[in-house]
């Protein structure tokens, strides 16, 4: 799914309006529809009282719309209208006159502080006071509006986006936004939802179709894809009938130190079970026996020293090599990493040691193959691009610097943004139980068996955090968050893949007469 622009949203809204031979109130009374259709059939008619804070824009006359649907089924309504200024849209201005129609209890305006109503934590609150045209933060008494509406403990439905928020940019006071229970948004989420300073604003939320333009919500370049179930089932590569385990690429991990060889155990493990056909790790001494031992399936190889990596060399030539999981940071180990980024040209996938190493001598950067995947958590994404001042300035740092280095960055995190250039991949899998150590480098092993099969290193990203995310769901689904350990999401690739492949069933048609 695209997530577009506020800017790109009036657009589309726009070329709805010509294409589709309608007038814009037409469309609002869509959306309205829409967001009455979904409390409807929930609240199947309960008495219970629904308070509606209407802005004076369109978000508002959306507010309007579900007011009026409302009454007109016999619920409870309350409407208000948030007078923040005069300057009421047009369609807010059509509606306005509409719900007089409908009620003999006219909306309420509010002005001041000495308006706010008395709501009961039972009672349901619709927030239609700002979307996608919140221009500036809100102050005065409809910031102190939103501070009292998020002090009740009423449901609260935003409309479009929960107001205060910019779907968008960064976020400039966070005790002006509605915080909202769920959030019902038009046609696309918006970039606010997925981002670490904004998302918990959005914790639930439901997409609507309003049947904005179809071709130029195709035809347009969006701000970010959205990953998700149906994008995955679509960059799957199936498996060849007539396949061998040459097919699927030999695999180098490179990995582990003294006390850290479990990060070569994870990721050797994840990189078998995603799909590579051979996978080789090579260690410090003291990995070979635990390798040999866990992992049968793997071929060993021994650096000369004991504990750390010193000098990477390997009698093939891999089809893929992730690095960097438990490394360590000793200077031979750098020295390596500057020797193998050199020898072999093929895309890597660089985790957590390799990153730091890399951070403390930017030199490095230069010798990394052109299309490399690097994984950073924000702490190593820190280390290696700087400070940044809010979500959108650290997605354009690391837009510039995917670009000037060539590289695909994975930035890790509740929602994993896969950044290639100036294109942006949120996945949607996954979940708190993945807070756990070695998950990462679980995720690692996933990407480098994915490149080792012929996956494109984009794709192997984005289709590897899909997978690695929902291989964690289906282990949150057996035993609950705090239980999941790296080895229960690795363990659960199967299952994630059967999942994404599973197929509706098909009737057959001599069901019951046999
Ligand atoms: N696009 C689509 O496809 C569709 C969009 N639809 C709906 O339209 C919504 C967008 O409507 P919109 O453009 O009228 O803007 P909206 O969010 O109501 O707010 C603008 C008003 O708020 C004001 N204002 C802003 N900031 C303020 C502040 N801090 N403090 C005080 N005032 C502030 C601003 O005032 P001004 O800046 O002019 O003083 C202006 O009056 C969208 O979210 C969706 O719900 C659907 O109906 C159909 C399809
Ligand atoms: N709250 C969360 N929701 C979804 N995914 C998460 C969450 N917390 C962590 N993850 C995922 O788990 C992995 C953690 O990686 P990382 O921090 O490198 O772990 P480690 O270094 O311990 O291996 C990442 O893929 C990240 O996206
Ligand atoms: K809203």
């Amino acid at each position: 799914m695209k997530i577009f622009s506020s800017e790109q949203l009036y657009e589309a809204d726009k070329a709805t309006v010509e294409r589709q031979e309608i007038t814009s109130e037409a469309l609002m009374e869509r959306a309205g529809t829409q967001i009455f259709n979904w409390l409807h059939q929930r609240m199947q008619g309960a008495p219970v009282p629904i308070h509606i804070f209407c802005g004076i824009g369109d978000n508002g006359g959306d507010g309007l719309v579900v007011g009026r649907l409302l009454i007109e089924h016999g619920y409870n309504v309350i409407v208000y209208v948030v007078n923040c200024s005069d300057k009421r849209s047009k369609n807010f201005l059509l509606n306005y006159g509409k719900i007089k129609n409908a009620t003999k209890k006219w909306p309420i305006l509010m002005k001041s502080e000495a308006d706010f109503p008395e709501i009961n934590n039972e009672d349901i609150i619709v927030d239609a006071i700002f979307g996608i045209g919140l221009n500036r933060c809100p102050v005065g008494w409809v910031k102190k509006l939103i501070q009292y509406l998020n002090e009740n403990k009423a449901f609260k439905l935003a409309i479009d986006i929960p107001s205060g928020l910019f779907s968008n940019s960064p976020l400039e006071d966070k005790e002006a936004v509605v915080n909202a229970n769920h959030t019902l948004t038009f046609q696309t989420p918006k970039l606010a939802f997925f981002l670490p300073e904004t998302a918990s604003f959005v914790s639930n939320f439901d997409v609507l179709d309003i049947g904005l333009d179809l071709e130029f919500l195709q035809n347009t370049e969006p701000l970010a894809q959205l990953i998700s179930k149906p994008e995955a089932q679509r960059f799957y590569k199936p498996r060849d009938k007539f396949g061998h385990k040459g097919t699927y690429g030999h695999a180098l991990i490179v990995a582990g130190s003294y006390g850290k060889i479990g990060a070569a155990v994870l990721s050797t493990a994840a990189a078998f079970r995603i799909g590579a056909g051979m996978v080789s790790t090579f260690v410090p001494k003291c990995g070979y026996n635990i390798l040999q031992t866990s992992i049968p399936e793997a071929m060993v190889i021994t650096d000369k020293e004991e504990a750390f990596i010193s000098d990477i060399t390997v009698d093939f030539e891999p089809s893929a090599i992730g690095i960097g999981m438990g490394i360590g940071k000793n200077k031979a180990t750098v020295e390596a990493l500057k020797s193998i980024f050199q020898k072999k040209n093929i895309p890597f996938v660089i985790d957590a040691d390799a990153l730091n190493n890399i951070s403390e001598n930017k030199e490095l950067l230069k010798l990394i193959p052109k299309n490399s995947v690097l994984t950073p958590h924000p702490g190593e994404l820190k280390r290696l691009i700087g400070e940044w001042k809010d979500d959108y300035d650290k997605l354009e740092k690391v837009k510039k610097f995917s670009g000037k280095h060539g590289l695909v960055v994975i930035i890790k995190g509740a929602y994993t943004i896969i950044v290639y250039g100036d294109k942006l991949y949120i996945n949607t899998s996954g979940n708190p139980g993945m807070a756990t150590a070695g998950s990462g480098d679980a995720l690692s092993g996933v990407i480098t068996g994915l490149l080792s099969q012929g996956y494109d290193p984009l794709l192997a990203s984005v289709f590897g955090v899909y997978i690695h995310g929902r291989a964690g769901d289906i282990a949150f689904g057996q035993m609950g968050y705090e239980a999941v350990m790296a080895g229960d999401i690795i363990d659960n690739l199967a299952e994630a893949y059967l999942d994404l492949l599973e197929q509706p069933e098909i009737e057959n048609e001599s069901n019951g007469e046999q």
